[in-house]
């Protein structure tokens, strides 16, 4: 589509210019304060299935100028839903070197460092993303707080390959590893609520499970991930640094945010 950009003329509170969902209802991220909070005991343990690739599957790891994202193969997919949701891509939202803190959901106000996406869409209903990208139960996207801390060997898997995919357009292949590994412990503690996707074209088309428990990369690790790509493509005369890709919060109005675990 259009360009658009997170900072700047072209910046997030432009979007809805080009992109009237953006300035819309059930937008996402959303900062999950304690008081929008509802436990449902309905909620169960989040399930994914065959997340746990072999290295002779080859993904492609790509810089799409917005993000760095990993392609999925349609063989994984969350079963724990009402429908299946299989998985399409993952990608990331972070801060910059100057700025640690990138992610796009809050909680009670705290930014994590950053936040990893797993997008997948309704293959009950509709037979690929595109189709599913714009209907109210079209993707499902399970949201996981990134902290820095303790050094994460499942990051490894793709952020070695990373300086293959410096600029805008560049992708790799890279081996399969577990996906699984790169989610919290806890599948059975999160939060769910009613949002959008958190890019134009912004629509409320997602079903959204935060994960209560962050994962930690370490500041290296952080690194690498904030200063080693450009939005900008290899030839363009200006490089520019892909750090800070995340929207900020995001009206919450009446909705509530569920809650699989009892404080
Ligand atoms: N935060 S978010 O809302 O989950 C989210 C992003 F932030 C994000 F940058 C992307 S993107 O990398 O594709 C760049 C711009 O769309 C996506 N892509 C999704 C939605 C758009 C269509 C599509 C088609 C195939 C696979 C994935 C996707 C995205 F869903
Ligand atoms: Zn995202």
């Amino acid at each position: 589509g259009a360009k658009w950009i997170y900072s700047g003329p072209e910046g997030e509170h432009h979007w809805s210019k080009h992109y009237p969902y953006c300035g819309g209802a059930f937008q996402s991220p959303i900062d999950i304060k304690s008081e929008l909070l509802r436990f449902d005991p309905t909620l169960r343990p989040i399930e994914v299935q065959n997340y746990n690739l072999s290295p002779n599957e080859q993904l492609t790891l790509g810089n799409n100028g917005h993000s760095v994202q990993i392609s999925l193969p349609p063989k994984m997919y969350i079963s724990s839903l009402s429908h299946r949701y299989t998985a399409a891509q993952l990608h990331f939202h972070w801060g910059s070197s100057s700025r640690p803190v990138g992610s796009e959901h809050m909680v009670n106000s705290k930014q994590y460092a950053a936040e990893m996406h797993v997008v997948h869409f309704n293959s009950d209903k509709y037979h690929n993303m595109s189709v599913a990208v714009d209907k109210s139960d079209g993707l499902a996207v399970l949201g996981v707080l990134i902290e820095i801390g303790e050094f994460n060997p499942a990051f490894e898997n793709f952020l070695k390959f990373i300086n293959g995919i410096k600029y805008r357009g560049q992708k790799v292949q890279l081996p399969g590893f577990n996906i699984k590994a790169l989610l919290p412990a806890r599948l059975d503690e999160y939060y769910r609520y009613d949002g959008s996707l958190t890019t134009p074209p912004c629509y409320p088309s997602v079903l959204w499970t935060v994960f209560r428990n962050y994962i930690t990369i370490s500041q290296k690790q952080f690194l690498d991930l904030s200063t080693a790509l450009y939005s900008s493509h290899a030839q363009d005369l200006t490089h520019v640094p892909l750090n800070g890709n995340y929207r900020k919060s995001q009206l919450v109005d009446s909705r509530v945010v569920l809650v699989s675990f009892k404080e």
